[in-house]
């Protein structure tokens, strides 16, 4: 046997969306910040094809490289890599990061409830784990501040015409359209037609709508999100929604991301506030409970401060290897199951 890398990786799920951790065998990516790092990862692009490509990943994956913080007050850091990119913040990856970081020591487990800080590209999340029983119950992130950016936008789709559409910010950049003004009942039978249309929509979305985060340097809309109808109980309310990833894919989780995103739109139409709970379900039926409290703007836009929580399991251990003989020594993609991006 022959290997010139060896990357250990501890593979998780959260609440059904791959997170797969780099624990070891990758040395820090160059950079100042976290920011810096994400963004030679992105650039540079070589670990992203190791990892995404097949036949050691695949459009499902995601990839998560642990990396010391740069802030002090963060037991570790990690970069994010998604199929198309290499995004400021994931709920999800969050998700599997803290509990990676708990189930293998990384982060010792305190008592009945664990309180630690990571730190990703867009800032520090605050986590608070359940690990009552010595175990990683549930986790819950405080996301980055998160807000709508345009309500009620009027998109053209080509041979859908004009659809009415939300866009807004939850640690990552959303087209909101509602479901069932699409016909859609957010059913696994559907799962195809909605990969495929919301690509197509996060492209229109780009090219007619447009996002730039007044702070960062984030200049795109990454995914689609369709919005099921909400049932209020009381003070929660809850419904489904499909997240589609570029190139096209769906979030098996609710997205955390994409529920701060909801949150915010829900929040600037007075339709949910603050202590109010989302509950949130995937296609596959996964669960995310998000809530906010107030944030200070950002920018001119109002913000909220979305915490969510939600469950992770780990799916095993590997060593990936590259054989320096492999002839796709990055790997390979091909159409039939890493779909092409669409134009807007
Ligand atoms: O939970 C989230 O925010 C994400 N899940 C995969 C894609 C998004 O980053």
């Amino acid at each position: 046997m022959q290997t010139d890398r060896v990357i250990h990786v501890v593979s998780a799920h959260a609440e059904g969306e791959v997170g797969n951790v780099i624990t070891g065998g990758v040395a820090p990516p160059p950079g100042d910040t976290l920011w810096q790092q994400r963004d030679f990862l992105a650039r540079d692009g070589s670990l992203r094809r190791l990892m995404l490509n097949e036949p050691r990943g695949g459009v499902f994956t995601h990839v998560d490289l642990l990396v010391p913080p740069r802030d002090p007050r963060a037991a570790m850091g990690f970069l994010i890599m998604e199929p198309e990119h290499t995004p400021p913040m994931s709920g999800s990856n969050t998700i599997c990061v803290a509990t990676v970081c708990l189930e293998t020591g990384i982060v010792p487990i305190a008592g009945d409830e664990t309180r630690f800080q990571l730190e990703a590209p867009a800032g520090l999340i605050e986590i608070v784990a359940d690990t009552r029983g010595g175990r990683v119950n549930a986790i819950e992130i405080a996301n980055v501040a998160s807000f709508a950016d345009r309500l009620g936008a009027a998109l053209e789709v080509a041979g859908l015409g004009t659809l009415t559409v939300d866009t807004a910010y939850g640690g990552d950049s959303f087209v909101i359209a509602d479901a069932a003004a699409l016909g859609l009942a957010l059913t696994p039978d559907e799962a195809r037609d909605i990969a495929t249309l919301g690509a197509r929509i996060t492209a229109a979305a780009n090219a007619q709508l447009g996002f730039s985060h007044p702070r960062e340097d984030w200049g795109h809309i990454s995914f689609c999100q369709f919005a099921g109808p909400l049932r209020r109980d009381g003070a929660t309310l809850s419904g489904a929604n499909a997240v589609v990833i570029d190139p096209g894919k769906i979030d098996r989780s609710p997205c955390g991301t994409g529920c701060s995103a909801r949150m915010a739109v829900l929040a600037a139409r007075g339709e949910m506030k603050p202590g109010e709970t989302y509950a949130a379900r995937s296609l596959i039926g996964g669960r995310f409970d998000g809530r906010f409290t107030a944030a200070a703007p950002v920018g001119d836009r109002p913000a909220i401060a979305p915490r969510i929580r939600g469950r992770a399991w780990l799916t095993g251990t590997h060593q990936v290897m590259r054989d320096p003989a492999d002839p796709w020594p990055e790997g390979y993609r091909l159409s039939d199951t890493w779909p092409i991006l669409p134009q807007g």
